[in-house]
């Protein structure tokens, strides 16, 4: 699928298989969601680019890599972005991060938006958006709109499910904006949830029902 990265890593799928059963409970599923960020993290990042610098080991000069650019900037769209959020930052401490607040209407499904605070410089920045879920496309898609207002040019997207409904709006609104999800699930149902999926990611998080 062009534009989407699956990371089929063992280990992400091994604990995705955990997070999606409904017996999982939430301290097991917040604590997985962590975990799992930090391996999604190295994925989305692995083409970063390097710059050379000159250091001083205890035995030499050399010239060794380090990440160039300006710091990365993670947005996360509340609420369940900020349980990949968490892990990413473990990985990449010195991040920038942007919250973005946006829920959907359960009978519209359409995004409602009710706080964004972003850096103000993201326009020469790499901003990584993060939500575990990719149902119709609407919270990310929204998102993603608030952040090129805001400037931002070079945009990924990171989430743990996607559906191929929420995969074809999200490229027709953002096409210059890459997926990398853990799995592609079969479609969406008549409520708009993601299935097999692993149901509400915020309310299995947060224990809010
Ligand atoms: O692609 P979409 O159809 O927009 O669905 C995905 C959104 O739904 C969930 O959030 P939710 O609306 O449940 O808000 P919450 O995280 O605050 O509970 C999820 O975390 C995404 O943000
Ligand atoms: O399946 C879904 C769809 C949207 N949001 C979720 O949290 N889960
Ligand atoms: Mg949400």
């Amino acid at each position: 699928m062009d534009g989407v990265t699956i990371i089929d890593h063992p280990l992400v799928q091994h604990k995705l298989t955990i997070m999606r059963s409904k017996d999982t409970s939430t301290a097991s599923f917040r604590r997985l969601l962590r975990e799992i960020s930090t391996l999604l993290c190295y994925e989305v990042t692995r083409d970063l680019e390097l710059t050379m610098e000159t250091i001083e080991t205890p035995l030499m000069e050399i010239q060794a890599p380090k990440l160039e650019g300006k710091k990365l900037v993670f947005a996360s769209i509340l609420r369940a972005g900020n349980g990949l959020l968490e892990g990413m930052l473990d990985l990449v401490p010195s991040a920038r991060v942007a919250h973005i607040g946006v829920y959907r209407d359960h009978e519209t499904l359409e995004a409602i938006e009710y706080y964004f605070k972003a850096p103000e410089d993201v326009v020469n920045r790499l901003v990584i958006v993060v939500d575990p879920m990719l149902a119709t496309g609407n919270s990310s898609i929204a998102s993603i709109d608030k952040l090129k207002e805001r400037g931002a040019r070079n945009i990924r997207f990171l989430c743990l499910l996607a559906a191929p409904e929420g995969i074809r709006n999200f490229q027709e609104a953002h096409p210059d904006v890459p997926i990398y999800t853990a799995s592609v699930d079969s479609h969406l149902n008549e409520k708009g949830y993601i299935v097999p999926g692993l149901g509400d990611a915020g309310d299995r998080m947060y224990g809010t029902k």
